[in-house]
């Protein structure tokens, strides 16, 4: 394919996301007020607790992450600080933990998680969210607190303010609105969240994740993405569509549910969503939630750069699922693997969450009900 095919492409998309973005927040907007419903049937479901319980004299642990969203998380999270003390700090100790580089958070939340904290809260995006999450598991196991306290176990909160904040887009929470943020902390409302697990054994990875895993195309894209979040969401995009450049579909060997091995041909990208939303609002897994034990497999195969710029409103909208190429499955655990597994190439990505992990092969599966999250 010619370059000056990608840069006429690219340029185009620019404007198409621009103008997609305008659409997206408006609908997101709109589906905001009717999206309540759905929000309060959410909470009608969870598990609530009055903060008093859990929360006097433990620590709320909030990890932030100066460099999120190009630097933006640092100075709104300064902004929301004194707020946030006065709302939620009568009733608990507030922890401000900022990370000094990648993986931090991990350990930050795992010493947390330890002490007994009542929340440890993730501030800055979904990389920041991940790194939290995987804090609350060591050695395969979630980790026990050394203290002992009469209330409930940790539970995982989260603050959005990175540059996609895909999974608040799940829960159709505003993005960087601070005054929403805190009143979710103080109401405190919890219910018991499935975790996915992305296993790794080559590169021996084992890793949580919360909203969507993916593996070739799109994970590269993801990791392409994260040198241009200066973009905002259309790094995304941009991602995309340089990820396409050097990208050859490849014929995978894969296992649902622990059945047989099938060969899956031309396999541009497939796509394992816990929640919906990837790469700032593609609502690629349209039918995943997050509260019913299983993982949705989105696959698309033999899918080109131009079905990706021309379809593009389909992938934001979730209905690209109906296309002859996609293909869905709901699973509890799913193996991907090259044919010529002696011979590994290392060029089919696999990332969580946003953040690149690897390289095939992998395996995902469900956790069910793992942690209590603050909805
Ligand atoms: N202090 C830090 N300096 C540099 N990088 C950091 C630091 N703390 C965390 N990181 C890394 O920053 C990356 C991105 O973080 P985060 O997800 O919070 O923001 P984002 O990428 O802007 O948002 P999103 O993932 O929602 O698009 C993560 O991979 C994380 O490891």
């Amino acid at each position: 394919m010619e370059n000056h095919h990608y840069d006429f492409a690219m340029w185009f998309c620019l404007g198409f996301a621009c103008i997609d973005t305008n659409i997206i927040e408006f609908s997101l907007l709109g589906s905001f007020v009717k999206g309540r419903c759905t929000l309060w049937r959410v909470n009608d479901r969870a598990v609530f607790e009055p903060n008093l319980h859990d929360c006097a004299s433990r620590d709320y642990v909030f990890v932030v992450n100066p460099s999120g969203a190009n630097g933006r998380t640092g100075q709104q999270w300064k902004r929301m600080l004194p707020d946030l003390s006065s709302r939620l700090g009568r009733q608990c100790n507030i922890r401000e933990e900022l990370t000094t580089g990648p993986l931090h958070a991990i350990e930050i939340a795992r010493e947390a998680v330890r002490d007994g904290a009542a929340a440890v809260i993730a501030v800055g995006g979904d990389g920041t969210l991940h790194e939290v999450l995987n804090g609350f598991f060591e050695d395969g196991k979630l980790v026990q607190s050394r203290e002992l306290h009469p209330g409930p176990p940790t539970a995982l909160g989260l603050i959005p303010m990175g540059t996609g904040s895909d999974l608040a887009r799940h829960f159709r929470w505003k993005l960087n609105d601070k005054y929403q943020a805190i009143d979710r902390l103080v109401k405190g409302q919890k219910r018991r969240i499935d975790v996915g697990r992305v296993q790794l054994p080559e590169d021996r990875i084992d890793r949580y994740f919360l909203n969507v895993a993916s593996l070739h195309l799109s994970a590269k894209a993801g990791h392409i993405a994260a040198m241009y979040k200066k973009l905002g969401n259309f790094c995304y995009v941009l991602g995309a569509l340089k990820a396409f450049r050097a990208h050859e579909d490849r014929d995978l060997r894969m296992r649902i549910n622990g059945g047989p091995w099938t060969v899956v041909p031309k396999v541009t990208a497939a796509c394992v969503g816990n929640a919906k939303y990837f790469g700032g609002g593609m609502k690629i897994a349209p039918t995943a939630d997050p509260f019913d034990g299983s993982l949705e497999v989105v696959s698309l195969a033999d899918y080109k750069w131009y079905d990706f710029v021309l379809k593009m409103h389909m992938l934001y909208q979730g209905t690209h699922v109906h296309l002859d190429k996609v293909t869905t499955t709901s699973v509890h655990t799913f193996e991907v693997e090259e044919i010529e597994y002696q011979s590994r190439r290392e060029d089919v990505f696999v990332q969580a969450d946003g953040e690149h992990l690897g390289f095939l092969p992998a395996k995902f599966s469900i956790l069910p009900e793992q942690l209590n999250f603050i909805l």
